[in-house]
C-alpha cells in the first residue's frame, strides 16, 4: 500500500487464524478473538472510529448505523457474499465503498445444495438418526422400510442462475436431473446446451412442473418471499425444496403450512427468516423426517473462509492504493 498509515479496520467477528495474522501484520486490525457478535452500539463505536468496517452475515449494517458513521469511515468490506445485511445505497449516499468476497464459496454452497437435494429425498439424516439414536431398534435390511424418492430423472427448478445456481445445475445434471430455471435473463446460448436447460420466464408455470425447487437468488427487496403461500400452492404435493440462499425469500410461515398438510414433500433448509431463530414448527417438521434444518453452513469450509478472507484483504489494499476494489458492490442508484 502507497499510504504511509496503516488503515484502522474494525472486523466483526472471528475469522480463520491465517486471515486474522495477515489482517494483523497489514492493518492496524481489532479482531473480535471472543467471536462475540458485536451489539449495535459497538457497531456505532466502531463506525464512528475505524476506517474500514468488516462485516459478515450477522451484522446489520442498516441506514441509521452508516449515517452515524465517522468521515474516516471510508470502505465496509464484507466478510460474505451475500449483501443483504448492507444498505448499500444509505453507503453510497456517505461516500462509503462496499465490497463482498463472491466466487470463492460458490462451489461449496453447491455442494451443500446438492446435499440437502439428495438428503431430503432419500431421508438421509433420519436414517442416520435411528442408528444414532437407537441402535438396537434397528432389525436389518427390509424391502418396505424407510423408502424415499428416487432422485434420477426427476426435474429441478433452480430460481436464480447465477454462479451458484448454475454451479447446482452441473452437479444436478450430473445426477440425472433435467435441469429447469428461472431467471431475471437467460444465461448464455453456450451455458444452457451444455446444461440441457429449460428457461422459464414464468416462476409459476415452473414451480408447477418441477420435483425439487433449489432457492439460489439474492435476497433482495424484489425477492422477499418470493415463494409466497400462493406460489408454494402451484408446487406438486411429490415436490422437494431446497433453500441455502437467504430465509426471508420463502414465506415460511405458508411452507410450514404446506408441508403440514402435505402440499409439498419436503424440504431442507440452510437459511431461515429470523436467524439464529428457527420456528420450533420446522424442528418438529423435522423430528417427523420432513425436513432437514443446516445451520446455515452452506459455505462453511476452512478453505472458503480463508478465501474470502484474502478477498477481503485484497479489497481493503486494493482501495488504499487508490485503485477500485475488485468486489466492489454498485448501489441501486447512484
Ligand atoms: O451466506 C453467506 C454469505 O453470504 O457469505
Amino acid at each position: 500500500m502507497t499510504n504511509r498509515k496503516r488503515p484502522k479496520v474494525y472486523i466483526t467477528r472471528k475469522l480463520p487464524d491465517a486471515v486474522e495474522t495477515r489482517m494483523r501484520e497489514l492493518f492496524e486490525a481489532e479482531l473480535n478473538i471472543d467471536d462475540k457478535p458485536r451489539t449495535q452500539p459497538e457497531l456505532v463505536a466502531a463506525v464512528k472510529a475505524a476506517d474500514v468496517l468488516v462485516p459478515t452475515v450477522t451484522d446489520r449494517i442498516d441506514a441509521a448505523l452508516i449515517e452515524q458513521a465517522g468521515p474516516q469511515l471510508k470502505l465496509i468490506a464484507s466478510f460474505s457474499n451475500g449483501i443483504d445485511h448492507i444498505d448499500v445505497d444509505a453507503a453510497a449516499r456517505k461516500g462509503i465503498t462496499v465490497t463482498n468476497t463472491p466466487n470463492v464459496l460458490t462451489e461449496d454452497t453447491a455442494d451443500m445444495t446438492m446435499a440437502l437435494i439428495l438428503a431430503v429425498p432419500r431421508r438421509l439424516v433420519e436414517g442416520a438418526r435411528i442408528l444414532m439414536d437407537k441402535p438396537g431398534e434397528w432389525t436389518g435390511w427390509s424391502p418396505t422400510w424407510m423408502l424415499g424418492r428416487r432422485i434420477w430423472g426427476k426435474r429441478i427448478g433452480i430460481i436464480g442462475m447465477g454462479r451458484i445456481g448454475t454451479a447446482v445445475a452441473r452437479r444436478a445434471k450430473a445426477f440425472g436431473l433435467s435441469i429447469h430455471y428461472h431467471n431475471r435473463k437467460r444465461v448464455n446460448p453456450v451455458t444452457e446446451d451444455e446444461l440441457e436447460a429449460t428457461y422459464w420466464d414464468s416462476l409459476d408455470q415452473m414451480l408447477a412442473r418441477v420435483d425439487i425447487v433449489s432457492v439460489n437468488c439474492p435476497s433482495t427487496p424484489a425477492t422477499f418471499h418470493l415463494l409466497s403461500a400462493r406460489r408454494l400452492a402451484l408446487m406438486q404435493p411429490n415436490s422437494y425444496i431446497v433453500n441455502t440462499a437467504r430465509g426471508d425469500i420463502i414465506d415460511e410461515d405458508a411452507l410450514i403450512q404446506c408441508l403440514r398438510e402435505g402440499r409439498i414433500a419436503g424440504a431442507g433448509l440452510d437459511v431461515f427468516e429470523k436467524e439464529p431463530a428457527v420456528n420450533p414448527k420446522l424442528v418438529k417438521l423435522a423430528n417427523e423426517g420432513k425436513v432437514v434444518l443446516l445451520p446455515h453452513t452452506g459455505s462453511a469450509t476452512i478453505e472458503g473462509r480463508i478465501d474470502m478472507g484474502d478477498k477481503v484483504i485484497i479489497n481493503i489494499r486494493t482501495y488504499f492504493d487508490g485503485h477500485r476494489p475488485p468486489n466492489r458492490v454498485l448501489p441501486s442508484r447512484t
